[in-house]
């Protein structure tokens, strides 16, 4: 394959061609070779495929709300070319037997992956540090879906036994004991109300973020070890990351687009859609999220595509599971940030491309040069399109980010191979066939 006159991310015009699944030229003025596929890039950017190192796919034990399949498909159509599983499935990835189980379940996917393991009372180290692993996490230090929150000394021992393997532990920083319990009592005026949608974010207090983030800084360093907080919701949880990173701690941070586009103004039109862990913050931090964004202190953006189906999301804020979806509309949101003038597009390229490769150890994706796999997405930044639930390839049905912009891939390409192209003129689509491959397996 042969892509010629793309604009790269950082402003170069040039050629990129492609072969057995390798970037091997990026160069001015190359022709084509017989036979081979050229496709037009003039007028559109090209850019290294997402490395969404945070979703949910649910198999095994959950695949009324996502599948391997439906999951990646989404990702494919959204520009993102690797995604890492976290280990809150059923069984949970605590094991051999687990991650093994769910391994088989990835010959479905339409883009690369990586599989975490997780951290319970039954978890098995060994057996897991044994097997091509991703990285350890999320490691829960509170309850989430799937109830998996551990204590202090198991929080421990966890990140000493990925630090004797040099592994890194992404770590979902709250702290129960700092939730604001009141703040589901009384009168939360009946499911749909703004009130009650908005009791979740006044409940799972953003000093309870702070003070475990300080814990798993604390615990990373005390074992040397190196930590990756998920889905960092407030401007204070990414200032101390920050902080501990200038000290020389060898620590990132990672947020989510639904923390960067919607606040607890949104609660309202969300209702329970929008209940998520940690949930939605005021709009002063949802501001101040995105200007660390701009400026560089977050290392990482990830989706924590989260994806439930809508009857069990219309429950009551009780009963409602926590967390949306969001692998298909990342880098749509953030090219539609570009094109606002909001974000650079290098910023953009290292947030969800460049950073998740160096920070993880993907020495061969995140970037286009010579000798990288060729995981690349193809598109036009002059025609976003408006955000829509039916447009969507998930199998949960519904985006928080309904009827928001985006800029959505015209072709995704996965080593080598289109994963998802849509037809410009006509807008039809096609997919690839499945062609994930483990990140860890080489
Ligand atoms: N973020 C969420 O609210 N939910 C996630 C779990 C998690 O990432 O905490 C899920 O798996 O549903
Ligand atoms: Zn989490
Ligand atoms: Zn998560």
């Amino acid at each position: 394959m042969l892509i010629t006159g793309a604009e790269l991310a950082d402003g170069r015009v040039r050629d990129v061609r492609v072969r057995d699944g390798t970037i091997v030229a990026v160069e001015e003025g190359l022709d084509p070779v017989a036979g081979e596929r050229v496709v037009d890039g003039r007028g559109r950017h090209l850019l290294p495929g997402a490395i969404d190192v945070h979703v949910h796919f649910r198999e095994p034990g959950g695949s009324h709300k996502e599948t391997w399949e439906t999951g990646s498909r989404s990702a494919a159509a959204g520009g993102v070319t690797t995604v890492v599983d976290q280990p809150n499935t059923s069984p949970p990835t605590v094991d051999g037997d687990a991650f093994d189980r769910k391994a088989e379940l990835t010959a479905a996917s339409h883009v690369d992956y990586g599989i975490n393991g997780g951290v319970t009372p039954e978890w098995d180290p060994d057996a897991l540090f044994d097997r091509p692993l991703f990285a350890l996490g999320e490691v829960f230090l509170a309850d989430s879906t799937g109830e998996m929150g551990i204590d202090a000394d198991l929080f421990a021992e966890a990140v000493e036994a990925a630090a004797a393997r040099d592994v890194p532990v992404t770590v979902h920083a709250e702290d129960a004991t700092l939730f604001d319990e009141s703040a589901l009592d009384g009168d939360l005026g009946g499911v749909g109300t703004a009130a009650n949608a908005d009791a979740w974010s006044a409940y799972r207090t953003a000093a309870a973020e702070a003070a475990a983030v300080e814990r798993a800084l604390e615990v990373g360093e005390d074992a040397d070890g190196r930590i990756h907080v998920a889905h960092t919701s407030t401007p204070e949880g990414i200032d101390a990351v920050a902080a501990a990173a200038d000290g020389g701690a060898s620590v990132t941070c990672e947020v989510t687009p639904h923390h960067l586009f919607l606040s607890r103004e949104n609660a309202g039109r969300l209702g329970t859609f929008g209940r998520m862990n940690p949930p939605l913050r005021s709009e002063e931090r949802r501001a101040g999220v995105f200007e660390r964004l701009r400026d560089g202190d977050v290392d990482v953006v990830a989706t924590d595509h989260a994806p439930h189906a809508v009857d069990e999301k219309r429950t009551g804020l009780a009963d409602a599971p926590s967390g949306v979806p969001g692998v298909e509309t990342m880098y749509p949101l953030l090219l539609e940030s570009v094109r606002a003038g909001e974000l650079s597009l290098e910023r953009v390229r290292d947030v969800v491309a460049a950073n998740p490769a160096s920070i993880f150890g993907l020495d061969r994706k995140g970037r286009i040069a010579e000798g990288a796999d060729a995981d690349l997405v193809l598109v036009d930044l002059t025609s976003p399109r408006e955000i829509e639930a039916g447009a969507l390839h998930s199998r949960c049905g519904w985006t928080p980010f309904e009827g928001s912009r985006g800029v959505f891939p015209e072709m995704t390409v996965v080593r080598g191979e289109p994963a998802y192209e849509r037809d410009p003129i006509t807008g039809a689509e096609e997919f690839g066939e499945p062609a994930g491959r483990n990140v860890r397996e080489r």
